[in-house]
């Protein structure tokens, strides 16, 4: 089995071991450092699973290398990673989740030829549902995009872009829960302005939302269409709808989206890397 080490045991971090571990992989197999004490100690018994803080001890040995620490703390990671490759004979993968930087940043700190897959997930891969993206690196072969997608395809769907949409990929589907946990919580609450207890508002907007996401899935039909057909003539969703688009709802979505890519990009923007020829 794949020997994966994961570097931030924080949101994601934990989703995906958690995921992992629900769908087939070994404990032993997986090995997760984390700077936070408390953190360490949490994971370690929530998941009976080894949870080091050091990066150097975490990814001895390891095939695959996750790297899930917020942005700001990559370099941090790959300065670690690039001083402990030369102690690892065998080739590693590394495969990074963090929003925003580019894999050149990492190839230009590693060892020559360091197979780097970046890689936007999301968390309902926490559930077995996640949509994982994966973009490859300079030095990425089809053995190493295989590897990765058969770890990721263990927590939900998984495909490949160019890196060059990553942002946009980042915008819709790695931001993408909260914006249905947004609409979901606003729609609980206006439930309850209505009159209905939190306990039911919350279990028909859970599963309204899980129907129209199915029906999406597996129907054939496209949105604006099983939308049409749930709008009677004079009805009361067109009264509802109305409302929607005098808020602006379809322009926000636009706006909104462009912001996170926008945001995306300024993540992995650093005006002293060098560019990706060097
Ligand atoms: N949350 C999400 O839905 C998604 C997140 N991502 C990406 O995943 C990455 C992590 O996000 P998220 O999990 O939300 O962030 P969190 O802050 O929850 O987790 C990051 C964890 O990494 C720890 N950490 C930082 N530096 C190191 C280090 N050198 N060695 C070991 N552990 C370290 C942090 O500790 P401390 O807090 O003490 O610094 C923290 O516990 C980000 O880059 C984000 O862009 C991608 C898709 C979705
Ligand atoms: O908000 C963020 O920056 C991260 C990346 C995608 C989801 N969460």
């Amino acid at each position: 089995m794949t020997r994966i080490a994961v570097i931030g045991g924080g949101k994601i971090g934990e989703a995906l071991v958690s995921g992992l571990l629900e769908n087939g992989f070994a404990t032993k197999d997986l090995v997760v450092a984390e700077k936070f004490d408390e953190r360490r100690e949490e994971l370690a018994r929530e998941y009976a699973i080894r949870v080091t803080d050091s990066t150097p001890d975490a990814v001895e040995g390891a095939d695959v290398i996750v790297v899930a620490v917020k942005p700001n703390d990559v370099d941090a990671v790959v300065t670690a990673l690039a001083a402990a490759a030369g102690d690892s004979a065998d080739e590693q993968i590394i495969v990074s989740l963090a929003a925003g930087i580019p894999t050149v940043r990492y190839e230009t700190k590693l060892p020559a030829g360091s197979p780097v897959v970046r890689v936007m997930p999301n968390t309902p891969m926490l559930v077995g549902e996640g949509a994982s993206v994966m973009a490859a690196g300079r030095y990425v072969k089809q053995q190493h995009l295989d590897t990765v997608r058969e770890i990721l395809a263990a927590v939900g769907t998984v495909s490949v872009v160019p890196e060059s949409q990553i942002d946009a990929v980042t915008a819709v589907s790695g931001s993408g829960p909260a914006y249905f946990f947004l609409v979901a919580e606003a729609m609980i609450d206006a439930g309850v302005a209505l009159g209905l207890t939190r306990a039911v508002a919350t279990d028909l907007v859970v599963q309204t939302m899980t129907g129209s996401a199915a029906m999406l899935a597996k129907s054939g039909d496209n949105a604006a269409d099983l939308r049409a057909a749930v709008t009677s003539p004079g009805g009361t969703t067109a009264a509802a709808i109305r409302e929607l688009e005098r808020g602006g709802v379809r322009t926000a979505f636009y706006e909104a989206l462009e912001a996170a890519k926008r945001r995306s990009a300024q993540l992995g923007a650093v005006a002293d890397q060098p560019s990706a020829a060097s």
